[in-house]
């Protein structure tokens, strides 16, 4: 399979009035076409910061300081913001924003959203953008019907696939999808994940699947990726983390064992010890040595590099690596 998107080295710092936070520390990836890369970690390891990154939009005060961002083999990092927002956001590389369900505009129908959003992305007659509305709708298991209604007049599950139609108009290659199903109670959850599988089908798109949520990311996604404290912690096929092996990472594994499962009675979830760190300041060496429960000298003063340890499945840890 080929790669649709490539990042390499990207950095992407806040500068506040605290100092340098570096909410995103040289990290690395490709998604392949028509695959689900399910991005996990805790609050605050910087998930966000790197869709909103890849679209080169990060929030203020963010700056993509280093680093490429290729997209079907062009880097748009040097791009020109005219140029972005004419041929490569919401066209090649789109996103269904956090929340976004609920910062639909009260006051307009969501017929007024639809159009306004795909007119002031590209020129065309109404009568155009009515059908491109229409087909998106269908495609996302919503009647004309929602056209009339104000999103009050809605459920949380037909606001979202209003958010995921709208994020799909200009026919982008590359979807992120940030904590789509979050806020959704769990029938619509699964409504909304297996949407999201037959929209990856049937428009062959390849999809960045952003959560929290370890046992949602399990069902949707092809590979995962950790991030920890800005950085990539370890990406491996499904069944690299979720298989009888389990993952490699320490952190990984300590998420793991904080998540509830149906099948396995437990006396008490694991939780890993402390929070993650201020990365205004982050520690020297690996990032999770000061939580980790096997680190030893070497984690304390020397960062790990993310290296494969099997056929498609790296990681960062010193323990990871035959040494
Ligand atoms: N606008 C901002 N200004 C300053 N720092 C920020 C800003 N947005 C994020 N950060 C910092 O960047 C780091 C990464 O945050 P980010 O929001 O990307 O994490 P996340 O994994 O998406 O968290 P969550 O799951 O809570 O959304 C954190 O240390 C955060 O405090």
């Amino acid at each position: 399979m080929n790669d649709i998107l490539n990042v390499k080295n990207l950095k992407v710092y806040y500068y506040t009035r605290k100092g340098v936070v570096k909410g995103l520390d040289d990290v690395s990836f490709s998604l392949r076409e028509g695959e689900t890369l399910g991005l996990v970690g805790e609050s605050g390891c910087g998930k966000t910061t790197l869709g909103m990154g890849l679209l080169r939009m990060p929030n203020p005060p963010g700056k993509i300081v280093s680093g490429e961002i290729n997209i079907d083999g062009e880097n748009i990092v040097p791009l020109k913001e005219s140029v972005l927002r004419k041929r490569v956001r919401w066209e090649k590389i789109s996103m269904v924003f956090q929340g976004a369900m609920n910062s639909l505009t009260p006051v307009y129908t969501i017929k007024k959203q639809m159009m306004e959003t795909l007119q002031t992305h590209r020129e065309m007659e109404e009568e155009k953008a009515f059908a491109i509305i229409k087909k998106y709708l269908n495609q996302v298991g919503l009647s004309e019907d929602v056209l009339k209604r104000y999103p009050h007049e809605l459920s949380g599950g037909m606001k979202q696939r209003v958010v995921i139609a709208t994020a799909l108009f200009l026919e982008p290659k590359v979807v992120i999808a940030d904590e789509p199903t979050t806020a959704l109670d769990v029938v619509v959850q699964a409504q909304i994940i297996n949407l999201l599988k037959n929209l990856k089908k049937d428009l062959n798109l390849s999809f960045i699947f952003i959560t929290h949520d370890l046992a949602t990311v399990a069902e949707v996604a092809d590979r995962i990726m950790v991030m920890y404290a800005g950085k990539i912690a370890e990406i491996g096929e499904n069944y690299h983390i979720y298989g009888p092996q389990g993952p490699a990472h320490p952190y990984t594994k300590g998420l793991l064992g904080a998540t509830p499962r149906l099948h396995k009675k437990v006396e008490e979830l694991a939780f890993i010890p402390g929070v993650p760190p201020d990365l205004l300041n982050p520690p020297n060496g690996c990032r999770f040595h000061e939580r980790c429960p096997v680190a030893f000298d070497r984690c304390k003063v020397e960062e790990p590099p993310l290296k494969e340890i099997e056929p498609g499945h790296f990681a960062a840890c010193w323990r990871c690596f035959d040494e």
